[in-house]
């Protein structure tokens, strides 16, 4: 999952190592003035750094000429063993990161924020010479892709625990994106903690929705609450919920017609359903592999009927993870499980820390 992005977020990293390792190779004579030697590790480490760079005439000059304070900074570091991380090192690197952001489908706008993120992290970050650059621009990355990440996490199991029962939640999105299959793998996962779960085919649209998801209630031994093909689907969900409140049931899981958010009527069929049903929860479902087109559905979806988090299906299948990336950055809304597969237990809890960590450790 996600591998593509993987190595490219890898490059980055060695990108910057190799940009400041020439720098430091190159030492400060480009940037120190005539006459200032660089002073020997081993007497500038008895001294502090802020004590060394401040007796090195170097210092005094640089400041006394007026020179950029990134050249004084260098040549101070420089004099205590140390190297500065500026701008102009991380030019290139990060030229080619949003390059390889952009080319993973991340959405520009998530690009951008991670780059400001790690530019401010890393300029005029001080290292020691013998420290490994890789380590900085990790927690970097870290801390940039995990700020965009995370925007609106809640924990699910959390919500499901203290909503009143039943609890209802609704599945959006376009057609055959996974969405019959990602409520036939809820209600497994439900179980799994100990929630009842019956299914309501709010799908009245398409020819056959009925016995597709009936096979999936059939093999889970779950109940399915469906009406004939045309019929209301608010009916339909509204119905589930009235079944779910006479039998004890703790969840209804409402499945809708695929749509194209461009299809003003079913859009409208959307906002009746949030209106007659007032689901706990909406969520948004589409293909990881659908990179920004699924950003831009969701921010669509949101807006129809609005959306409390998103599934990706088939991540599985997706090495670049710029949706996974982007959507919750862009919507405001998160991404709360991804599907890795076509099995009932192929649903996963997001976890940004844990994506992080494979990211980029
Ligand atoms: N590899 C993989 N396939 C998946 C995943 N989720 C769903 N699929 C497959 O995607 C296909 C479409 O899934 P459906 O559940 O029928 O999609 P849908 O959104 O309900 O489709 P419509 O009812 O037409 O809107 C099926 O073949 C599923 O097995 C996933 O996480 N990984």
């Amino acid at each position: 999952m996600f591998d593509g992005l993987k190595e490219k977020l890898d490059s980055f990293r060695s990108d910057v190592e190799e940009s400041t390792e020439s720098e430091a190779e190159a030492g400060p004579e480009s940037e120190t003035p005539e006459g200032a030697e660089p002073v020997p590790e081993s007497e500038a480490a008895a001294e502090s750094s802020e004590t060394a760079a401040d007796d090195t005439p170097a210092a005094t000059d640089e400041a006394a000429d007026g020179d950029s304070p990134g050249r004084l900074q260098r040549a101070k570091a420089f004099a205590t063993g140390k190297v500065v991380l500026e701008e102009e090192d991380l030019e290139d690197p990060l030229w080619n990161l949003e390059m390889a952001l952009l080319e993973s489908d991340v959405e520009m706008g998530v690009a951008e924020a991670i780059l400001d993120q790690i530019r401010s992290n890393l300029v005029g970050e001080t290292k020691s010479q013998m420290a490994s650059t890789g380590d900085l621009v990790e927690d970097a990355l870290r801390d940039a892709l995990l700020e965009v990440i995370s925007v609106g996490q809640f924990d699910f199991d959390e919500r499901i625990a203290a909503a009143e029962k039943p609890v209802t939640i609704v599945f959006t999105g376009v057609n055959g994106v996974g969405k019959t299959t990602t409520i036939a793998k809820m209600a497994r996962y439900l179980e799994e903690r100990g929630y009842s779960s019956v299914l309501a085919n709010g799908d009245t649209y398409r020819a056959g929705a009925n016995e597709q998801i009936r096979e999936h209630a059939e093999a889970l031994g779950k109940r399915l609450i469906a009406h004939e093909q045309g019929g209301d689907p608010a009916a339909v969900i509204y119905d589930g919920v009235e079944y779910a409140e006479a039998n004890d049931v703790d969840v209804v899981l409402g499945d809708t017609a695929g749509r194209l958010h461009t299809s003003s009527d079913l859009m409208a069929q959307l906002e009746k359903i949030d209106r007659v049903v007032a689901p706990d929860l909406t969520l948004f479902v589409d293909e990881a592999v659908a990179g920004q087109d699924a950003v831009e559905r969701a921010q669509q979806f949101d807006d129809a009927a609005e959306i409390d988090g998103a599934v990706l299906t088939k991540a599985d299948a997706d090495s670049q993870g710029g949706a996974a990336i982007s959507v919750a950055y862009v919507t405001g809304k998160p991404v709360l499980f991804l599907g890795t597969g076509q099995g009932y237990d192929d649903l996963d809890r997001f976890d940004p820390e844990s994506l992080v960590d494979d990211l980029v450790g």
